[in-house]
């Protein structure tokens, strides 16, 4: 399957910059705007563990407090034996972003590579519509 190079690079390159002294799990994710620029983040940990931010969070964070908001796609890798997933707030993140048929790539270092889709990464996804009340 074609993934798109120039995403897989600059995720890639932030396998480098991943500040993982817990996990050692370096993570790297590029996102891609529509109008062509490409946002990029690692994973950045804590030593109160739950205040690590994802490297998808991240590249969308970064994005969004560059201006932007228009995606268009998003890679993510790690040098696992599969290819990295998602966790859930990652998962909850993007689905606030990008739309339900925006492609997602999911990778590793060894050449594995699954295409999927936001909507089917967090089916029924909890969003703007759903904060009405009475
Ligand atoms: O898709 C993923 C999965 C995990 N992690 C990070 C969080 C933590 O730093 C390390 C282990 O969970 O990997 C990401 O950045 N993205
Ligand atoms: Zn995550």
């Amino acid at each position: 399957m074609m993934i798109p190079e120039d995403l897989y690079q600059a995720a890639t390159k932030m396998l480098t910059r991943a500040y993982v002294p817990y996990s050692h799990f370096p993570v790297g994710a590029a996102l891609l705007t529509k109008t062509g620029e490409i946002y990029t983040g690692c994973n950045i940990e804590n030593a109160a563990y739950g205040s690590t931010n994802c490297a998808e969070r991240t590249a969308i964070f970064t994005a969004v407090a560059a201006g932007q908001r228009q995606f268009k796609a998003l890679l993510i890798t790690g040098k696992t034996t599969e290819v990295i997933v998602p966790c859930g707030a990652c998962r909850q993140v993007i689905s606030e972003f990008c739309a339900d048929e925006m492609p997602v790539y999911l990778t590793n270092q060894t050449g594995k590579i699954k295409q999927t889709t936001v909507g089917q990464l967090l089916p029924g996804a909890f969003t703007a519509e759903d904060l009405t009340h009475e």
